[in-house]
C-alpha cells in the first residue's frame, strides 16, 4: 500500500526572500537555527524533513516548544510554504505533491484531502454545535438535509448528539474539543492534522479524549498527523513518533523503538522520565525459548534461578508445570485480578500484554516468572524477574 503522506527533504524558513535565500545554503550546511538567525536574520522553522505516513496510521510530531513541530503538520495544507522538498498527499488514486501544486489542487486538499482540529477550539459562537460541525461541509456546498444527517451521525460518535441545538459557550471546554474533533471527522477527509488538540484541557479530561480519539480511530481509520510536546501522550496514541529538536527530525520509531532505543542523548533526556511499565509489552522483554535452559527430558526452565519449570510436548504445548519442586497450574494474565495470591501458579501473557499486567502476574505469583503463549497457545518465551528489571533500568 502507498503512504497517505511524504515528506522528502522539507525545509520552512521565515524571513523576507533575500534573508531565506542567504539562510538557505546554510540550511543544507547543516547549520543550527541560532546560527543561521544570526548570521541571515532568517528563522529556521523546520529544516531536512524526511518522514512517511501509512494510510490508517497515526503519527506524533513530538519535541518541546519552538522543535517545529507545527510548522512541519502545515506544510500539509500549504498554510506554511515549504521553500525545498516535496509534501506528497495521497488520496486514492490521486496524488498531488503540495509544494509545487497548482492552486485547484491545493483547493482539492484543502477541501477532501485534509481536515485541521487546532488546540484551540475554534468554534463559531454564534452558531449551534450542530452548525460548527457542518461548516465545513456547508462550505463544500452539501445540501441542508445530508449536513444534518452526517453532522448528527458525527456527534454521535463523540456523544454529543444531545447537544447538537446548543451554543459553543453552553459547553465545557472538554465538550469543545470534542465538537471540533466531530467536525474535523464530518469532513470526511482521510487525513487528520491535529495541532495539539488537547493541550489546554485538564489532565482527566485530556485522557479521556485520547481514549475517544483511539476509539474513533479504530472505527475510521483515518491518516493522523499530530502535533504533541507531551511524551506520554504521543506514546500512548502514535504508531510512529518523530521526535523534533531545532526544527529537524532526530528520530522517528514505534513506542518500543523510542523507548528502547533512543536515537541520541536528546530523546534518552525526553524519555527519562516516562514510565516504560505503561510503554512495553511482554514480547518487549521476554527470553526466547530456544534461550531458555534444559532442565530434562521434555523440561525446560523458565528462569535463571531454576524455581520454575515447564514440560512441552513436541507441538510446544505445555503439557505440565513444576514450581519449587511442585506440581503448579498455569493460567491466563488475564485472570490476574480474580486469583488470590499464591505460589502455585505460573501467568502466561501474549505478546501484546503490557509490562504492567506481566508485573502485576509475577506478584499474584510471588515472583514466578511469566510464560509467553502464541496464539495458537504454543509456548514461544519466558519472562523472569531480571528480564523486567534489565528493561526498566537500561535506560
Ligand atoms: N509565522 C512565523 N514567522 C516567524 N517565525 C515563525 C513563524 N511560525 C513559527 N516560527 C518559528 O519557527 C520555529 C518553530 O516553531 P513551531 O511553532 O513550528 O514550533 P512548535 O514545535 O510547534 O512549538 P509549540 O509547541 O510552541 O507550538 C520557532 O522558532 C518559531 O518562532
Amino acid at each position: 500500500m502507498s503512504p497517505a503522506l511524504e515528506f522528502h527533504n522539507v525545509c520552512v524558513l521565515f524571513g523576507t526572500d533575500r534573508q531565506q535565500a542567504a539562510a538557505q545554503p546554510l540550511v543544507e550546511k547543516g547549520l543550527s537555527r541560532t546560527e543561521i538567525l544570526a548570521e541571515t536574520g532568517a528563522v529556521l522553522g523546520c529544516a531536512a524533513c524526511d518522514l512517511t505516513v501509512e494510510h490508517g496510521e497515526i503519527s506524533v510530531l513530538m519535541g518541546l516548544s519552538g522543535s517545529g513541530k507545527s510548522t512541519l503538520l502545515r506544510t500539509v495544507n500549504r498554510l506554511n510554504e515549504a521553500s525545498t522538498g516535496s509534501v506528497v498527499v495521497r488520496d486514492g488514486d490521486w496524488q498531488a505533491d503540495v509544494v509545487t501544486c497548482s492552486e485547484r489542487d491545493l483547493r482539492r486538499i484543502r477541501r477532501q484531502c485534509v481536515a485541521m482540529v487546532f488546540q484551540q477550539f475554534a468554534l463559531l459562537p454564534w452558531r449551534t454545535v450542530a452548525d460548527n460541525v457542518g461548516f465545513g461541509l456547508e462550505l463544500s456546498g452539501v445540501p441542508a438535509k445530508e449536513r444534518r444527517e452526517r453532522v448528527m451521525a458525527q456527534l454521535e460518535l463523540v456523544h454529543l448528539a444531545d447537544w447538537a441545538d446548543k451554543y459553543a459557550h453552553q459547553l465545557s471546554g472538554g465538550m469543545q474539543q470534542r465538537v471540533g474533533l466531530a467536525r474535523a471527522f464530518a469532513t470526511e477527509a482521510p487525513i487528520l492534522l491535529m495541532d495539539e488538540p488537547f493541550s489546554a484541557l485538564d489532565p482527566l479530561i485530556r485522557t479521556k479524549l485520547q481514549d475517544e480519539l483511539l476509539e474513533l480511530q479504530k472505527r475510521l481509520k483515518k491518516t493522523i498527523l499530530f502535533v504533541s510536546h507531551d511524551l506520554e501522550e504521543a506514546l500512548k496514541i502514535g504508531n510512529r513518533i518523530s521526535i523534533m529538536e531545532g526544527g529537524r527530525i532526530v528520530q522517528t520509531g514505534t513506542s518500543e523503538d523510542i523507548i528502547l532505543r533512543p536515537g541520541n542523548a536528546y530523546v534518552r533526556d525526553f524519555i527519562s522520565n516516562v514510565n516504560p511499565l505503561s510503554v512495553l509489552t511482554a514480547w518487549n522483554v521476554m527470553r526466547d525459548v530456544r534461550d531458555l535452559e534444559p532442565a530434562g527430558d521434555d523440561w525446560v526452565w523458565l528462569d535463571r534461578r531454576r524455581t520454575t519449570r515447564f514440560r512441552l510436548d513436541e507441538n510446544m504445548l505445555v503439557i505440565g508445570a513444576e514450581r519449587n519442586g511442585e506440581p503448579a497450574f498455569w493460567v491466563s494474565c488475564d485472570d490476574v485480578e480474580r486469583l488470590p495470591e499464591d505460589p502455585s501458579k505460573v501467568f502466561w501473557a501474549t505478546a501484546e500484554t503490557s509490562l504492567k499486567v506481566v508485573m502485576r502476574a509475577m506478584q499474584q505469583s510471588q515472583t514466578a516468572p511469566v510464560a509467553l503463549f502464541d496464539a495458537a497457545s504454543r509456548f514461544v518465551g519466558a519472562i523472569g524477574i531480571r528480564d523486567v528489571l534489565r528493561a526498566v533500568v537500561r535506560r
